[in-house]
């Protein structure tokens, strides 16, 4: 489970003349089982609570917990239980796409027989056996989401992230990460996921947390979230309840 509590960050030019309120008091909960999306149009905030998340940027105010440890407290600990996608698939093209695991799971602190196992586990669990021992250079979109995908999970973390996940992939590859975000949550795991894109989110999240400003806008299922603005679509909700589409796909 993570939950974000009151968070306040503030970006400042050199000069200090110019300052940014990026979050301001931002809180939410994302529970194990469900998959919640944080929607919200350009410049809401997104992005940075996420870098706040996986501390790599410390709030001004308010703080962040991964099943209950707060991440500016114990990071090593809070990183242990997260996975994490990034926007860009950042692969070493002279490693196999096992060393690039293996790399990954190192870096985890996993070793041994312990390592191996889990490299195995999480090779079979996205079906990478045939790719294993290539060099991912020359690979496709979709087989590097799915190393990329391997690298984040081989820890088998309790919660996962990811940051604009289907931006740029093709409609395979869109489908095969929504088939494992599905799966993941079946398994009881957390998943939360920012995105601009509407029927994404309509279609996979069970709670839709809007953003604007830096602030939670509105909450809830997107049921909940449309019979709340009085819509009959999300899109139509989003609309309604933060007054600009700016920035998000239908
Ligand atoms: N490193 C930074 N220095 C200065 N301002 C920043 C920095 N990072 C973010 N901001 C500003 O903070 C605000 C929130 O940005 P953030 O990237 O979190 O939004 P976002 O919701 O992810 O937007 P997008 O959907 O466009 O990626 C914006 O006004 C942005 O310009």
């Amino acid at each position: 489970m993570i939950e974000v509590n009151n968070l306040h960050k503030y970006f400042h030019d050199k000069k200090g003349k110019n300052t940014v309120k990026a979050l301001d008091g931002l809180s939410f909960t994302a529970k194990d089982g469900e998959i919640t999306g944080i929607l919200g149009p350009n410049g809401a905030g997104k992005t940075t609570c996420l870098r706040t998340l996986y501390g790599l940027l410390s709030a001004d105010e308010g703080f962040v917990t991964i099943d209950g440890i707060t991440v500016t407290e114990k990071p090593l600990a809070a990183r242990a239980k997260l996975g994490i996608f990034p926007d860009k698939f950042g692969l070493y093209e002279r490693l196999t796409a096992y060393e690039q695991i293996d790399y990954f799971a190192s870096l985890h602190g996993l070793s041994g027989k312990t390592k191996k196992d889990a490299i195995a586990q999480v090779i079979d669990d996205l079906d990478l056996g045939k790719l294993a021992h290539r060099k991912t250079v020359g690979f496709s979109q979709g087989q590097r989401m799915k190393v990329t995908l391997a690298q984040a999970l081989v820890h088998q973390p309790q919660n996962f992230v990811l940051d604009e996940p289907t931006r740029g992939l093709d409609v395979m590859s869109t489908r095969i990460l929504r088939e494992h975000l599905a799966k993941f949550k079946a398994k009881g795991h957390c998943i939360l996921f920012s995105s601009h894109v509407m029927q994404e989110v309509a279609a996979l999240c069970d709670r839709v947390i809007i953003v604007a400003n830096g602030k939670l806008a509105a909450q809830g299922t997107p049921q909940e979230l449309c019979d709340l603005a009085g819509e009959a679509n999300l899109e139509d909700a989003f609309v309604k309840l933060i007054g600009t589409d700016e920035g998000v796909a239908a």
